[in-house]
């Protein structure tokens, strides 16, 4: 058999937290599969650059079967070259007491240059998962700003928020993780996001008859997924990494590779409009994939408090969209 040709895989803010938990990750397979080689492009800021030739070193002293080599930089235009998928995670994370609003400003700006780079670099067929908070927002400005990416290929990270959903259903029950599926996020990866329990199931049961406490799945559920990551800041003093490293390669994994016949999983992805949601902003949806492509679960049934929580998740990534234009126009004029 041919040897694979190996997938060439940028992460943005490698130096940081998340890319030190997810490189590793890359490089051992759980990304794009246990026999895809893999070239590592990982790009920092200049301040960032000694501690990422550290990370290279690392990654050369773990010496990776999978791993066929490490591309480092903190010019963009260099690092981008030839990438077949950008995972991007480069940017100013949410301290405690922020709200992501916060870091509204820094942050889009960061996502417009880095779209002219990567569409003038990157492969053609580039696939892009923005995780950079505020995730969904900064995947919106790259895409308006990378007009000859398809607007497919960028998505952004909110199976993070899924696995969370899933992982408090599991303790709940007292079933293993695996045994629950097709939970829904909905919207924006924030605190309006809406963890919805409807279509799935623990073991082949709905979800709503194996817990018997609709209290208990609208109330404690909704809000411990929902403020989740201001948990982890709390008790970690920083944003999750760990978490956000495995669900990021969960999101990239199931987009080239397929989702389980049966299985949805949610992705932020460009809004169609589909189930009311506003169109024009990157919203978390249920999707299947098949073939690199996703597509959006249709015909869900949705009851009239689901359809409300949309609405709420919706008009705030309709705010953001206005904020983070009047931001980056605000950068223009300076
Ligand atoms: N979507 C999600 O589920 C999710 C989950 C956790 C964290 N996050 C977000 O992910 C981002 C990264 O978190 P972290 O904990 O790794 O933060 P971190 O501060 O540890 O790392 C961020 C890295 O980005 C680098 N950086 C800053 N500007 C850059 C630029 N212009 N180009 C390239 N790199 C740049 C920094 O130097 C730093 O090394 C934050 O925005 C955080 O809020 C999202
Ligand atoms: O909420 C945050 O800023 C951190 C991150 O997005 C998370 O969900 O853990």
């Amino acid at each position: 058999m041919a040897p694979q040709k190996a997938i060439r895989v940028l992460v943005t803010g490698a130096a940081g937290q998340i890319g030190y938990a997810l490189c590793p990750q890359i490089a051992r397979g759980a990304m794009l599969g246990p026999d895809t080689p893999v070239i590592l492009h990982l790009l920092d800021i200049p301040p960032a650059a000694a501690a990422l030739e550290g990370v290279r070193m690392e990654l050369v002293d773990a010496a990776l079967p999978l791993l066929q080599g490490v591309v480092t930089g903190t010019d963009p235009e260099d690092v981008c070259k030839g990438v077949d998928i950008a995972v991007m995670v480069g940017g100013f994370p949410r301290k405690q007491g922020m709200e992501r609003k916060d870091v509204m400003a820094k942050n889009v700006s960061i996502y417009k240059s880095q779209a002219a780079a990567l569409e003038k670099h990157a492969s053609k067929n580039l696939k892009v998962l923005v995780v950079a908070n505020p995730a969904n927002t900064n995947a919106l400005i790259l895409k308006e700003n990378a007009p000859s990416i398809p607007a497919e290929n960028i998505t952004c990270l909110t199976r993070l928020d899924h696995n969370r959903a899933l992982g408090q259903i599991a303790e709940k029950v007292g079933v293993h993780v695996t045994s629950v599926k097709n939970v829904i996020i909905w919207g924006n990866h924030s605190s309006t996001q809406y963890p919805d329990v409807n279509h799935g199931t623990v073991d082949g049961k709905p979800i709503r008859e194996v817990v018997r406490n609709d209290a208990y799945l609208e109330g404690e559920f909704v809000s411990t997924v929902q403020q989740r990551g201001a948990a982890i800041i709390k008790a970690r003093g920083f944003s999750s990494a760990l978490s956000a490293a495995s669900s990021a390669c969960d999101h990239v994994r199931d987009w080239v590779l397929g989702t389980p016949e049966g299985t949805f999983v949610s992705m932020g992805v460009v809004s169609d409009g589909s189930y009311g949601a506003p169109e024009g902003v990157v919203f978390s949806f249920p999707v299947t994939c098949k073939d690199g492509k996703w597509q959006i679960v249709q015909g869900l049934p949705l009851d009239d408090a689901s359809a409300a929580k949309l609405k709420t998740t919706g008009d705030e990534l309709v705010e953001e969209k206005a904020l983070a234009l009047q931001c980056l126009e605000e950068a223009e004029k300076v």
